[in-house]
């Protein structure tokens, strides 16, 4: 078929093709066009068919070298910028490394032998140093999301570039966030936590030594999972529930396309066509893959239709599972709007993309921030230690038994607790490398970020893993993890480390700063205080270590997929 497009195209005459049997398929088209009795013309097919090939793979070897040329000679980033060869002229070397799962680690060698600014391609930047954190992310920045988050799903507040819906959008949504909305939804977090230490008791229970190797990783996600279908779906994933209920099972479902979406993200990026062409092959496998975002917004409409078949748009409370105490999620606020801020409720369409959207930033990276701090205490026996008794006295002051909850507001008050939280997410962060954002054309020529002067349309980014472990910033020895260092340094210290912390991804008051570090720090809190309350955590063994190496597809995500902790009763 190929041949009969070209007839059309037969500028190539001079081409000359000796061979016939290299080019069996052009033989077949000038076989058919002989039926049709136009021997010249498919003679001229004979002849183009090859020499469009050859045109066109010239064609893209030209292109490829004069854009090589161009990013080396033309490039509107100063030449002086250090990073390897390679980045100038392509960004092939930075996507085999993203494959990798390395960018952190490698960005982080690269900025510790080049300094606080690096090229990465050939219009991306790398910063590690604090002071251009407010320029790219803080309020009023002229950056905007780089067109790599059109890949992560349906547009809503999470993808959002243009600024001006951005606002709109984040106006409509963010009054769920407030901190007494997170604070009303306290006792279903607790429910959950408490659900989470009941499933490591019947695991211990079940065991002769009355001890329970546990993958650390699951059951953290687990928790993250079902506090989000709880104040974010109005519903539970029921994960942590105990015996085979229809929602453990759409649970299960929703993880397994949930997982898949990384996948999805990571061949979009690095592959459109390979991901377009995936749901058309007639594979199971690859088409359940490529429908994996269509289930996760599945999931988010039907529960939207649930609620609001069942409580309606105005009702604002709902009777918990027990049918007993009266509660508010976080969807009926959504619902509702907020008559106090004058915010009308989003469309349908819209609360259950962003209720999806939502539950898919707030699950892995609190599920596996909990499971990293689980894995410091079990390496670091002592700060366990210290942590319980932490615990211990905060329970006499409190005169509260040792089988009764501590609040959040309590739990606020710990510095130790605050501490462990802090040095997880400083060396754990959940997006430890790069969130790209791209200089616009509304920057007044020649702004600079970080010393460096940059034209509209270059990517910039900054690398918290590196950020993270400062020693201007964190002293001698940022790699150790130490709690007290947010305890006992110097007020102006800590303000310092607490300013240049980059794990919700920017400035408290940041336009895309993460809007739920409050029901994640509730969420972290509750889970780290009940879990080492009640039980000795360990390592299972060394090879915990090679579990939990870091590796980022964008979220943070251990090397061995699990985290193998040991639990008994204290
Ligand atoms: C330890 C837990 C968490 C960490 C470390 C974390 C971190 C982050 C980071 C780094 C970003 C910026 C992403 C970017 O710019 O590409 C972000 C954005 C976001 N996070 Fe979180 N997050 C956590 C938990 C949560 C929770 C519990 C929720 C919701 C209940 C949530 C909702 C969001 C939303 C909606 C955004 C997008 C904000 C926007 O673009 O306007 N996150 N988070």
């Amino acid at each position: 078929m190929r041949g009969y497009h070209s007839v059309k195209t037969t500028q190539h005459p001079g081409r000359l093709c000796t061979s016939q049997a290299k080019f069996p398929c052009t033989r077949q088209s000038t076989i058919r066009l002989r039926r049709i009795g136009n021997k010249t013309m498919a003679f001229k097919v004979y002849l183009a068919a090859p020499s469009m090939a050859v045109t066109a793979t010239l064609l893209a070897i030209v292109s490829v070298i004069a854009r090589i040329i161009n990013n080396l000679l033309f490039s509107s980033l100063p030449a002086s910028l250090p990073g390897p060869f390679i980045a100038k002229i392509s960004n092939i070397w930075i996507t085999i490394v993203d494959l990798s799962g390395l960018r952190a680690q490698v960005l982080h060698r690269l900025h510790q032998k080049h300094g606080p600014v690096i090229r990465i391609g050939p219009k991306e930047l790398s910063f590690s140093d604090p002071g251009a954190i407010t320029t790219i992310y803080g309020p009023g920045t002229t950056c905007v999301k780089s067109p790599a988050y059109n890949n992560f799903g349906r547009q809503g507040m999470f993808q959002m570039q243009n600024p001006d819906q951005h606002r709109h959008r984040q106006r409509r949504v963010s009054h769920i966030f407030g901190t007494t909305s997170t604070s009303q939804v306290e006792p279903l977090v607790q429910r959950v936590v408490n659900n989470l230490v009941s499933t490591m008791q019947s695991k211990i229970e079940l065991d002769k030594e009355k001890h329970a190797v546990v993958d650390m990783l699951h059951w953290c996600r687990m928790m993250a999972l079902d506090v989000s279908g709880e104040v974010l779906m109005g519903k539970s994933f029921g994960t942590l529930e105990t015996g085979d209920t229809k929602e453990k099972r759409d649970g299960a479902r929703y993880v397994r396309h949930l997982d898949a979406t990384y996948t999805l993200v990571g061949l979009q990026s690095f592959c459109p066509p390979i991901a377009r062409l995936m749901g058309l092959l007639p594979v199971e496998r690859l088409q359940v893959l490529a429908r994996s975002w269509d289930v996760v917004y599945q999931y988010g409409e039907e529960a939207l239709r649930e609620y609001v078949k069942q409580h309606g748009r105005t009702g604002g409370e709902v009777l918990d599972t027990a049918g007993m105490k009266r509660r508010k999620t976080l969807l009926s606020k959504l619902v509702q709007g907020n008559e106090e801020l004058g915010t009308e409720p989003l469309a349908d369409d819209e609360i259950s993309v962003e209720i999806s959207n939502i539950t898919f930033a707030a699950t892995d990276t609190t599920g596996t921030t909990a499971a990293y701090a689980l894995y410091r205490l079990a390496c670091n026996k002592a700060w366990q230690d210290r942590l319980r008794e932490e615990l211990r006295q905060c329970r006499i002051r409190e005169g509260k038994p040792s089988d009764e909850d501590l609040s959040f507001a309590t739990l606020q008050s710990l510095p130790l607790l605050h501490g462990v939280v802090m040095e997880t997410l400083r060396l754990d962060s959940s997006v430890p490398s790069s969130l790209p954002r791209m200089t616009t054309r509304l920057l007044p020529p020649g702004t600079v970020i970080g010393g460096v002067t940059l034209p509209p349309g270059t990517l910039v980014s900054m690398q918290a893993y590196t950020l993270h472990r400062d020693p201007g910033i964190y002293g001698d020895n940022p790699e150790l993890f130490n709690p007290a260092r947010w305890i006992s340094g110097d007020v102006g210290s800590v303000q310092r480390m607490q300013d240049s912390l980059f794990a919700f991804g920017g400035p408290k008051e940041g336009p895309r700063t993460c809007p739920g570090q409050h029901l994640a720090l509730m969420e972290l809190k509750l889970a780290l205080a009940a879990l080492t309350w009640r039980f000795d955590i360990s390592l299972k063994g060394p090879n915990t270590h090679e579990e939990m190496e870091m590796r980022s597809y964008f979220s943070l995500v251990p090397k061995g997929h699990r985290c193998s902790l040991l639990l008994c009763n204290i």
